[in-house]
């Protein structure tokens, strides 16, 4: 499990050890040369006679990066220092010099912004020591000049990073640069600078890194979207760095999954396993409720009981024999994948679905007078949105995309839109916690989960997976998985974030392994869950 912690909870950590005299700066710094050795060992022959570019700003994450390029200076590499600030970290600056380093003041010469972004392009790595965790807004000044020049002059922004993270893997800028074409290999110190180090957003110009070395402990804008897209692979490196407090967001690494899944025994029946109550598909989308009812059974629920009008249950069973249609208790709903969102009167395209779920979520709400039996955990998708009452409890996972938080968001009085949403998911996917009771999973590149105590953030699934049907897909996987610990879920409700996440987690895995690397189809995925969970039951 990768933990971040915010940068007010590294302060605070770091605070007693400054006071000790724990020389942070100089474990800092020498880890972050020691990386940018054996990246530069990676991608060529020789590191003497490589060329290093420092662009520093005006603390302490600039005197990281020059007693940083201290060391690179005295191993043999060319060393330029790009002061961008009035201000300077003076031990860091005066080590450079010793050591034989270059100094370039922009910030005396802010007009010099495209020479000098023209000389860092020619470098064979650069080192982003602009701002860490003191960063307050988008980058301005001369610093924003430079990473504009760079951006615009070499397509170094957003760079999507390769996958295998190998350090000779050179990633293609969303520029157009093709790999290897003279773009500089990008090292950012502590975080790229720019990125919202608590939310993951992209106020202003980022230089995307290849990798980032993160002192200490990672930070929440390492995991998030979208600034989660621009930082390449992580290295966090430990310099004695102890934060109290719970962290402010988590990743799921697939260990974490294999040692928590329920695995049945001997004395396991369906029962024990864990029903999924499925209310999905209409005449219209009948698909949605093949795809959700695959992945519950794929995923190894003790029985999907499905819901819906009879045609639509006869392309159900023919797809998946395994699924019954009586009706009975369940461990967890799934309401919504296929479901339209609004009610036509005149149209009865929702073929009773939107009655057939306001049932079930109040079965699971447990609020019905004499049910024999307690509240269950209820995966709410798409056309389940609408059915929400005013508030949910907390086991109610909901999972939207952006389109749909907006507007569920606006249906409760908030004046978002997609496009804010996908600027700043976390901050909404919180919101709509707020204003609903419910754990929130927002759907995207890296999925987002919001719940009672803290966030987690994904980044498992390949960008093919953005194809119809993979959201019905992961709502049956969900379902499946809160129904094997139905009990723990509502007991514990911050363990229906943990489990939407590891849902997210599997979600990702088996559509890598539908097709590597390739394209998938959503019923493809629903296929290689089982492949899936086999490779992480080994990891135990
Ligand atoms: N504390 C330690 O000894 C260690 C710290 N580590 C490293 O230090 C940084 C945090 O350093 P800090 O000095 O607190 O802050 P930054 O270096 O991130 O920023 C410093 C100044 O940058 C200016 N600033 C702030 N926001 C912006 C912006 N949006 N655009 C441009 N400039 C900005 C501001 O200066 P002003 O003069 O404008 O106020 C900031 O003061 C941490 O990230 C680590 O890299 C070590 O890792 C461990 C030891
Ligand atoms: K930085």
């Amino acid at each position: 499990m990768i933990s971040a912690w915010s940068a007010d909870d590294v302060r605070a950590a770091e605070e007693p050890l400054l006071a000790a005299g724990a020389p942070l700066m100089a474990r800092a710094s020498f880890a972050l040369a020691t990386q940018v050795l054996a990246d530069l060992r990676a991608r060529r022959r020789h590191v003497r006679g490589a060329r290093a570019a420092l662009l520093v700003g005006a603390g302490n994450n600039g005197g990281d990066t020059l007693h940083a390029g201290a060391v690179l200076a005295r191993r043999g590499v060319a060393v330029t220092a790009v002061l961008t600030a009035e201000r300077v970290h003076g031990e860091g600056l005066a080590a450079l010099r010793g050591a034989g380093g270059r100094v370039v003041e922009l910030a005396a010469a802010p007009d010099r912004a495209p020479a000098v972004a023209a000389e860092v392009s020619a470098a064979d790595v650069v080192l982003d020591g602009l701002l860490g965790i003191g960063a307050r807004g988008a980058l301005r000044g001369p610093a924003a000049d430079l990473v504009t020049e760079l951006t615009a002059v070499v397509g170094m922004e957003s760079a999507e990073h390769d996958r295998s993270g190998s350090a000779d893997s050179i990633p293609t800028a969303a520029g157009g640069v093709t790999a290897g074409a003279g773009r500089p290999w990008v090292v950012a110190v502590d975080l790229p600078s720019g990125i919202g180090v608590d939310d993951g957003t992209l106020p202003g110009p980022v230089l995307a890194a290849d990798r980032t070395v993160t002192f200490g402990v990672a930070k929440p804008g390492l995991l998030l979207p979208p600034a989660a897209r621009v930082v390449g692979e992580v290295t966090v490196v430990d310099i004695g760095l102890e934060p109290v407090g719970p962290p402010a967001v988590r990743r799921l690494e697939a260990a974490d999954v294999a040692v928590s899944w329920p695995v049945p025994g001997p004395s396991d029946h369906k029962y024990t396993r864990g029903l999924v109550g499925l209310v999905a598909g209409t005449a219209t989308y009948p698909g949605a409720a093949v795809l959700a009812a695959s992945a519950a059974v794929r995923t190894g629920t003790g029985m999907v009981r499905y819901r819906g009008s009879e045609p639509v249950a006869r392309t159900v069973l023919a797809a998946r024999p395994e699924v019954v249609t009586a009706t009975g208790r369940v461990q967890a709903w799934v309401v919504g994948p296929g479901v339209p969102t609004t009610r036509d009167r005149d149209d009865p395209a929702d073929d009773g679905q939107h009655d057939r779920g306001r049932g079930a979520l109040a079965v699971a709400r447990g609020d019905l007078p004499g049910m024999p039996y307690g509240p269950v955990p209820a995966v709410v998708d798409a056309g389940g949105l609408p059915l929400l009452g005013e508030t949910s409890p907390p086991w109610f996972v909901l999972t939207p995309h952006a389109g749909e938080l907006a507007g569920l968001l606006r249906s409760r009085g908030e004046d978002v839109h997609r496009d804010d949403v996908e600027a700043a998911p976390l901050r909404w996917a919180r919101r709509a916690h707020e204003l609903t009771g419910a754990t929130v999973l927002l759907k995207g590149g890296v999925t987002v989960v919001a719940g009672t105590e803290g966030a987690w953030a994904q980044a498992d699934a390949p960008g093919w997976l953005a194809t119809a049907g993979a959201g019905d897909v992961l709502a049956g996987i969900l379902g499946t998985m809160l129904a094997a610990r139905a009990t723990d879920v509502v007991e514990r409700p911050a363990l229906a974030a943990e489990v939407a996440a590891a849902a997210a987690l599997v979600h990702g895995s088996a559509a890598e392994r539908a097709n590597p690397g390739g394209p998938v189809a959503a019923l493809d995925v629903a296929e290689a869950v089982p492949g899936t969970v086999s490779t992480l039951l080994g990891l135990r």
